[in-house]
């Protein structure tokens, strides 16, 4: 049997004195959709971050397919925030796909015509091959979050990993997102996302794992009924318009 896409377990991190993450335990299988949700300062990125060895835990293993380490951010496709990418940079969208690539290739060796291929295959997979000469300056925000995820997918990863992908965005992009979201899955991909988009991720992920420093809920999102458990992850009372988002009442 091969290994789950992502296992992480009793994960802390800090920065300095501040404890970002505590024992935050949580597996992926192959073919999961998950949302990660939680307020502002919750950890959200943290852990995205230390799943792609940026961060480093002070207690806790993180397995990415079975591997740890380099090897295992070698199997992670990540999607940044948008307005984390220089949009102003002079090149084209097949460029952007391209340096998905990067990481595996040696230093100074050129692109291959199977490196081109698979950048064809990442764009036809988001429905942007039309736009492949492109300059990334041009696109909508649609169209640059579909760039972002086709440069994580070049590398044929293990697990996506997605961090807010819905900021600036409107309903119907959105909407598209969570189509192709849920089509990856569906072929075989492995998601975690976070997002603040709380009625798109009751509705589109079918399961949700709710964290605030630590993991709070993890379950499928019809299952997550209980207003206690949305007021004490969000600090909110029981008139805060939050739980009639996630369609619970208190
Ligand atoms: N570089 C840093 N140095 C010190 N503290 C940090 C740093 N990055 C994050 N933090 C703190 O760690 C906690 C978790 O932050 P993180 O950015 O992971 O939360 P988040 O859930 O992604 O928040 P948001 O939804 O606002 O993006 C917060 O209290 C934050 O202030």
């Amino acid at each position: 049997m091969s290994a789950r896409p992502l296992d992480v377990n009793g994960v802390c991190v800090s920065y300095g004195s501040h404890e970002a993450l505590r024992d935050v335990t949580l597996s992926l299988h192959r073919g999961e959709f998950v949302g990660l949700v939680g307020p502002n300062g919750a950890g959200k990125t943290t852990l995205l971050r230390t799943i792609l060895g940026i961060l480093t835990p002070t207690a806790g293993t993180i397995r990415v397919a079975g591997v740890s380490g380099r090897a295992a951010a070698a199997r992670i496709g990540y999607v940044p925030q948008r307005h984390d990418f220089a949009w102003d940079y002079p090149v084209s969208v097949e460029q952007v796909v391209m340096s998905g690539l990067t990481p595996l290739m040696r230093w100074g060796r050129r692109a291959r015509e199977d490196d081109y291929a698979a950048c064809f295959r990442a764009l036809r997979h988001v429905a942007m091959d039309h736009a492949r000469t492109r300059t990334i300056g041009e696109l909508s925000g649609g169209q640059r979050q579909r760039v972002l995820v086709a440069r994580a997918l070049v590398r044929n990863p293990d697990l996506l990993l997605l961090d807010e992908p819905f900021t600036g965005l409107d309903q119907p992009t959105i909407d598209l997102l969570f189509d192709l979201f849920t089509e990856l899955a569906a072929g075989g991909s492995t998601l975690l996302m976070s997002t603040h988009d709380l009625a798109g991720a009751c509705h589109r992920c079918p399961r949700l794992v709710l964290v605030n420093t630590t993991v709070r809920a993890d379950a499928p999102a019809e299952a997550l009924t209980d207003a206690e458990v949305w007021m004490s992850t969000y600090g909110v009372g029981a008139d805060s318009s939050l739980l009639a988002s996630v369609g619970v009442r208190a």
